[in-house]
């Protein structure tokens, strides 16, 4: 593999007698991984209808290895948003972050998506999401996962970390800030992340990531958890990022990361510091374990004001406006989705959290998205087919995920089958995966054509 110059001499210094064995590492096929996603199905479960030849992750409680040549991201469960395709080194930041149902909790540089999600099982639907992303075309795919997964209390911004700064002080519980790096640990599976790579590089990426993690310090509350990862092995994005925020912040003290057989600690002779407390960090190498490397730091903050009297984004009070959606639930629904009502235009959601204002904030998604209000009728958003059972749903149609009308369904197709005229909650193998209307024994497709499957 062909290996930036600068970074393998680097590298040598750094490492000395380790430095071989890390090289090696280069001749290895990447790490694979997907995390099984318990807000639609348990791991047993997944277990007994799972299609790929899986080995656990040992650090990650849902993580499974998948074989280099299986494709899970082309399977139906993965549209049903059974699991997430992630890497498995990165599920170890999830873990670490390990959120609570019911807290406030925020991703700053959240995009696709991969431990928002986790964290999003984690917290089983309960409290605050924000997920936040800067670019406006990551965010989307974020917003598009965040969906596929079926998260129900999540709110996806598209705001610099200055901007969401500003809104939330003192907000959060556990804040993650997954920084944008020199990627260096990409560098096995990405060509592009070693084209890009250059000292240079590695030093503007030191300085964003300072000042992100000024941002994050911000919004976290007193006794908040900030955790700072990244997926490089530079010492000046980790161990020295992380130093020179703790010098500047009397009120941050680094905590000792719960490590795992083949974790690494931080370095502190890499600080450039003598003093620094960095050893309570985490370091993955991809010359120690299965993955492709990463670095996490777990700050709690000791002291901060504490914010009161916060504006709140009013829900809608006028639930007569409501009625068509009513309807649309007691016709095709086993249960009622509650909580505070909010419309976007004509959207309509469930905000997360009442306590929270979005006046002002890029939002592509203010929390659980029901569906458009239209002309005396209500039509039902994708984003709330995944979040639903088959238990859920008063008309469902099942099909073999790997069926020939699986895929026909997936690509948009009409379907033949159904009565009466209710909205079917179609289902791969008992699992929800989108909508279909029925029609004269015609399951019409309402699968968005922005997901369907092409040529096959
Ligand atoms: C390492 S990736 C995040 C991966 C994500 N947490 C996941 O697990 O799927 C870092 C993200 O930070 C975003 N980013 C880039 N510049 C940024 C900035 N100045 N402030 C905040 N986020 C930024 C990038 O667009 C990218 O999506």
């Amino acid at each position: 593999m062909d290996l930036p110059k600068d970074f393998t001499t680097k590298m040598q210094s750094l490492l000395q007698d380790e430095f071989p064995d890390f090289l090696q590492s280069y001749a290895r096929e990447p790490a694979q991984g997907l995390r099984v996603n318990t807000l639609k199905i348990t791991v047993d479960d997944f277990k007994r209808i799972d299609p790929f030849t899986l080995r656990k992750i040992p650090w990650a409680e849902e993580g499974f290895f998948y074989g280099g040549l299986e494709r899970p991201g082309k399977h139906p469960f993965h549209d049903a948003g059974l699991y997430y395709i992630q890497e498995p080194s990165a599920m170890a930041v999830g873990e670490i972050v390990a959120p609570e149902p019911g807290e406030k909790i925020l991703d700053l540089c959240a995009a696709p998506g991969g431990k928002t999600t986790h964290m999003a099982a984690k917290m089983n639907g309960e409290g605050l999401l924000v997920a936040n992303e800067i670019h406006p075309a990551r965010a989307k795919i974020l917003s598009q996962n965040i969906e596929r997964m079926g998260i129900r209390n999540a709110i996806v911004t598209n705001e610099t970390p200055e901007r969401l700064s500003n809104k939330f002080p003192g907000y959060f519980d556990r804040i993650l800030v997954d920084a944008p790096c020199s990627g260096e640990g990409m560098f096995r599976k990405d060509p592009e992340a070693r084209a890009e790579w250059s000292l240079e590089q590695v030093a503007r990426c030191a300085i964003r990531q300072q000042d992100i993690l000024e941002h994050a310090a911000k919004m976290l509350k007193a006794g908040g958890r900030l955790v700072y990862s990244t997926c490089t092995f530079s010492p000046e994005e980790n161990e020295g990022v992380i130093n020179s925020f703790i010098r500047s912040h009397p009120e941050f003290l680094i905590e000792t990361a719960d490590g795992y057989k083949g974790f690494s600690r931080g370095r502190k002779e890499w600080s450039g510091d003598t003093e620094a407390d960095v050893e309570k960090t985490i370091r993955l190498w991809p010359h120690k374990l299965e993955g492709e490397g990463h670095f996490i730091a777990v700050l709690r903050k000791t002291d901060g004001e504490e914010i009161t009297g916060r504006n709140i984004t009013k829900p809608l009070k006028d639930k007569g406006i409501l009625k068509d959606y009513y309807r649309f639930v007691k016709e095709n629904l086993q249960m009622e989705p509650s909580g505070n009502f909010y419309l976007f235009g004509d959207h309509l959601y469930i905000l997360p959290e009442e306590d929270i204002s979005l006046k002002g904030l890029k939002v592509l998604r203010p929390g659980w998205h029901l569906g458009t209000l239209k002309k005396n009728r209500f039509e039902p958003s994708h984003a709330l087919a995944l979040s639903l059972t088959k238990k859920d749903a008063a008309f469902t149609w099942n099909l073999p995920a790997e069926s020939a009308e699986m895929a026909a369904y997936l690509k948009g197709e009409t379907l033949n089958g159904g009565e009466g005229k209710g909205w079917y909650l179609m289902l791969a193998q008992g699992y929800s995966i989108g909508w279909a209307k029925c029609a004269n024994g015609l399951l019409k497709n309402h699968y968005p054509k922005g997901l369907r499957w092409k040529g096959m």
